[in-house]
């Protein structure tokens, strides 16, 4: 009984390690995220689904100051990198992309070769030291990112060389390169055939040991298999978020149960 307890505590305990407190997302006049309130915690996988224009890619940008590029765009409200205003003044966006990394929908490596791609974030933001200390994060980035094995023998050849699905994982391995603490995925596999994103959600159930990660994703097939967490957003609220076994078997929210059964969307 009392080890009973013991785990459904430590189940429990879960890390808060992005939380957001009444998030509003204009586009000018477009109110595109209203009054979000969501904790994400550490070393999960936490899927973001819902209808075409809902509002999860606006939102997940704002999880790393990715809007801050797109002037018409406001965000209000408070989001925390643990524990820490992500919008102060003081926090430098580029830093803090740094921890908070983000993986594309369409693989868009540099237009340099392999070894390059992944250097680049350590050599800007002075992670190594010398060349002994890069070519080590570039071999361990491109382990994590399952791509190691394919591309030894060739780390000078172009990025853009490689097929779809190994230049996303070239982009996920250019995004743990600078250690991020989380890693935010929209739609990474939406451009890669089914072998490729076998591949890369095995991959994301890795990076879950050592990640807080968040993925975008339009196949609910793929937020079940891959995230623990899933938060349902629709016409720019989030609907409802839980454990992802219970959003899908069990939803709280008659918007959420039209969706995954198909009736809206
Ligand atoms: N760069 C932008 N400039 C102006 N409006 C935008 C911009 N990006 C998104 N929007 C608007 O914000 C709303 C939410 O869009 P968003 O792309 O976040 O939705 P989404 O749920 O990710 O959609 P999809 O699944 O189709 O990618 C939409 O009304 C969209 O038109």
């Amino acid at each position: 009984m009392n080890d009973m307890r013991l785990t459904e505590r430590a189940v429990d305990a879960t890390d808060v390690k992005i939380s957001a407190r009444k998030v509003q997302v204009y586009y000018g006049d477009n109110h595109a995220i209203k009054d979000v309130d969501v904790d994400i915690p550490d070393r999960m996988v936490t899927a973001f689904i819902g209808p075409s224009g809902c509002g999860k890619s606006t939102f997940l940008r704002s999880l790393n100051r990715m809007n801050d590029t797109i002037p018409i765009c406001r965000v209000e409200g408070k989001i925390t990198l643990d524990g820490e205003d992500i919008y102060d003044r003081r926090v430098d966006p580029v830093q803090l992309r740094a921890k908070v990394g983000m993986v594309f929908q369409k693989p868009n490596p540099f237009p340099k070769s392999i070894y390059d791609n992944v250097a680049y974030g350590p050599r800007i933001h002075g992670l190594t030291r010398n060349k002994a200390e890069l070519d080590e994060v570039v071999e361990q980035s491109l382990r994590r990112a399952a791509l190691w094995n394919e591309v030894k023998d060739r780390l000078h050849a172009p990025g853009t060389g490689l097929s779809g699905g190994q230049q996303q994982r070239l982009c996920i391995a250019r995004a743990v390169a600078t250690s991020p603490e989380v890693l935010l995925m929209d739609e990474p596999c939406s451009a890669l055939d089914p072998i490729a994103t076998a591949q890369v959600e095995e991959l994301i159930d890795e990076l879950r040991a050592n990640f807080s990660v968040v993925i975008v994703t339009h196949s609910m097939q793929q937020a079940a298999r891959v995230s623990q967490k899933t938060a349902f957003f629709h016409l720019g609220n989030l609907v409802e978020y839980g454990e992802t076994g219970q959003i899908f078997t069990k939803p709280q929210d008659p918007r959420t149960e039209s969706y995954i059964s198909g009736r809206i969307g």
